[in-house]
């Protein structure tokens, strides 16, 4: 499917970026381009993979002229650039409407304009009844790529999305923090041990992403059923991997932050179809003409979401092992073991 074919990774410097980039990198694609801002991460990401079928712009998704030369020749995007940190989201919101609302909506009117294939939009379950800025913002993105799709025709780019709960160790999240902290001695700052999120490892979001791109029709959102657990939980499984007594400091919820995440809400769970080990909530393609259309809309039952508290919750030892899995557990415990931290 990609033989020959050009793909176009916005915000492609970070996580999901290096991991995709490692996972098909030799699986034929005539070339593969990382669009982000930071020059600095561009050239130590040349650098590690030294291969000339990656190539390199920088620029900002904000920047509608430089989003339209980029996306010149690409058929398929993957759009992952985004501002994703919940504090710093909530202290500069506009920044979070530039970048996650009108940066996708320049993202996808490129796309069109050049006849991308298809592009995914990457989105998180905090825009899923959001109550902070950036998950205000990511539900508008998932919004603008709804209202392009429905508008657009066959033959067109297919605009479809994912979205993701938390990925483990991913860049600025707890996981590296809590694994600093205790590399220097100090105590895991928790916000509210009884906090949960859902669980997924970077390699997951690239295959949710890969089955969105396989199965997504126009306007449609994937889902991967996760696991999920207490950051009590979460902080204890670390200090005994890395055999430290749990000492825990807690710092009380930061600003914006909820109780539990929900990655399908209940009224999409009445229309979303179950794939076994994905959702799939498909767009509601009725225009504003109610009175005209067929109604196949569901009337709205009580129906119960699918959230980070009532999915399967891990167990401590649960936990252990999932971070064992992880690349940057294994290389944080090959650098320094148990006795270092004490
Ligand atoms: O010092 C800290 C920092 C965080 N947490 C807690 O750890 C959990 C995870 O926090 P992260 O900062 O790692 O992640 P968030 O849930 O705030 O948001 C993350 O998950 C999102 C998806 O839900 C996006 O991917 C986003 O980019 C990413 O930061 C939260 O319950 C948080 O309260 C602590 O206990 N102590």
């Amino acid at each position: 499917m990609f033989k020959d074919k050009v793909l176009l990774i916005t915000g492609g410097t970070g996580s999901f970026g290096n991991t995709v980039v490692k996972a098909f990198l030799h699986q034929g694609l005539k070339e593969i381009r990382i669009f982000s801002r930071d020059e600095k991460k561009q050239d130590d990401m040349r650098k590690k993979y030294h291969n000339p079928k990656l190539k390199f712009y920088l620029g900002d998704v904000r920047d509608s002229d430089r989003v339209k030369e980029v996306m010149r020749g690409v058929d398929y995007v993957f759009h992952a650039a985004a501002l994703k940190q919940v504090p710093s989201c909530e202290f500069y919101p506009i920044e979070a409407v530039k970048t996650n609302i009108l940066g996708t909506e320049n993202v996808l009117n490129a796309a069109i304009s050049c006849g991308v294939k298809k592009v995914i939009c990457l989105s998180t379950d905090k825009a899923v009844y959001p109550i902070n800025a950036m998950g205000m913002s990511k539900s508008l993105m998932e919004k603008t790529f709804i209202a392009k799709a429905r508008l657009l025709e066959a033959g067109q780019t297919v605009i479809c999305g994912t979205r993701y709960g938390n990925v483990m160790a991913s860049r600025g999240s707890v996981i590296p923090l809590f694994v600093d902290q205790i590399k220097e001695g100090h105590p895991v700052t928790v916000t509210d041990p009884h906090m949960t999120r859902f669980l997924m490892s970077l390699d997951e979001a690239v295959k949710l992403v890969m089955f969105a791109f396989e199965n997504g029709e126009q306007g449609d959102i994937f889902v991967q059923k996760s696991p999920a657990c207490t950051v009590e939980c979460l902080a204890k499984a670390i200090c005994e991997i890395f055999g430290v007594d749990p000492l825990i400091d807690i710092i009380g919820t930061r600003h914006g932050e909820k109780l539990y995440e929900t990655l399908v809400s209940s009224e999409d769970m009445l229309v979303a179809v179950d794939y076994d080990s994905y959702y799939k909530i498909p767009c509601d393609k009725r225009d504003l003409n109610y009175h005209t259309s067929v109604n196949t809309a569901k009337s709205l039952v009580e129906q119960q979401a699918y959230t980070s508290h009532n999915t399967y919750r891990l167990t401590i030892e649960e936990v252990k092992e999932k971070l064992l899995n992880l690349p940057y557990i294994q290389e944080a415990l090959k650098t320094n073991r148990g006795d270092d931290f004490k």
